[in-house]
């Protein structure tokens, strides 16, 4: 596809989640049906390999091998799609960069080294080789909370400044001032938060999220992203309901100490769109089982109108890579 251009990264995007069998090897057969039913779900576009692809557990073969399904489902759908190619080392991710660009995504999402913290200047040199090996595919800095190194939105405008081919963010998003902040540099980055905060986001300058909730519901986040067009209170009421959810069954499972990656299969499993199951690569534990059930009769009562979403090819919203719709 067409390297992407940041007014164009925008919206609910999917990603996909590894469907593991008992030896922790990627059952392929399960992840080509998910990425059918996520592109079918009408996301503005599927990504591959964040904290919820687990790509800090990945070997390179199978990396490779997700990179082709996702780039060849997604070029027969004509939906967008970016490729994460980060890793804590600096090298490996620079491979990884090489061999996605091979693969023409809209853009390559990537974590800055993640052992030791670096600089403002070894930030840009970071970004600065990668852009360079990446050319003239674009690049989406990803840098979640838990990231050694956490960028600020002073740092994001110094690093704009240096590196053109920057396209985007992916953040937490945070309070009114930190989205003051942010909203500086958003004509030329598209700013992506919080899957579950995405109204309030939105209502802030933000343009969009590598959603969660897409990973439990992707027709029902793509149809909470159109009422936000439409109807930004009634997007802000349902975004409070989802926060009960959340409260009641992920907060928990968070403070037990399970990983994001986990969370994100457990929301998939409550959302049931998919069959990727909730195990996660070792060392990290998985959800049990006995949790879905009580989540998922809470999820239906709480937020019903994610669950009751038209099919797929009539929520996408016209322009899939715009603005909401009304918005
Ligand atoms: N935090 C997630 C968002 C999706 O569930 C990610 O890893 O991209």
């Amino acid at each position: 596809m067409r390297p992407m251009r940041a007014e164009q990264i925008g919206g609910v995007w999917g990603t996909l989640l590894l469907p593991l069998a008992a030896d922790e090897s990627i059952d392929w057969l399960r992840l080509d049906t998910q990425l059918t039913a996520l592109i079918s779900g009408g996301v503005q576009g599927v990504y591959a390999h964040g904290t919820a692809g687990e790509f800090h557990t990945i070997g390179e073969p199978e990396f490779d091998r997700v990179n082709e399904l996702l780039a060849e489902r997604c070029t027969r759908a004509g939906v967008p799609y970016q490729i994460g190619a980060g890793h804590p080392s600096a090298q490996t991710c620079l491979d990884r960069v090489r061999r996605a660009r091979e693969l023409a995504p809209g853009a390559i999402q990537v974590i800055l080294p993640d052992w030791l913290p670096l600089s403002d200047a070894e930030c840009t040199a970071f970004l600065r080789r990668v852009a360079a090996v990446a050319e003239p595919v674009p690049i989406v800095l990803y840098n979640p909370p838990h990231a050694k190194t956490q960028v600020s939105p002073e740092l994001l405008g110094r690093l704009l400044d240096r590196i053109p081919a920057l396209v985007g963010v992916k953040m937490a998003g945070g309070d009114g001032a930190w989205y003051a902040r942010i909203r500086r540099h958003a004509p030329r980055c598209s700013v992506f938060v919080a899957g579950h905060r995405l109204a309030t986001g939105l209502a802030n300058g933000a343009h969009g999220s590598y959603s969660n909730i897409a990973a439990m519901t992707p027709a029902g986040a793509v149809e909470w992203y159109g009422l936000m067009g439409r109807d930004m209170p009634a997007a802000l009421d349902l975004e409070r309901r989802i926060g009960v959810l959340f409260s009641r069954h992920v907060a928990p499972l968070q403070a037990r100490g399970l990983s994001n990656p986990a969370l994100d299969k457990f929301l998939a499993a409550v959302g049931g769109w998919t069959d990727t199951g909730l195990r996660v690569r070792w060392p990290y534990a998985s959800v049990p089982p006995d949790s879905v059930e009580a989540a998922r009769r809470d999820a239906r009562d709480l937020v019903p109108e994610l669950f009751t979403a038209p099919p797929a090819q009539d929520a996408a919203p016209p322009g899939r890579c715009s603005g909401p719709p009304g918005g």
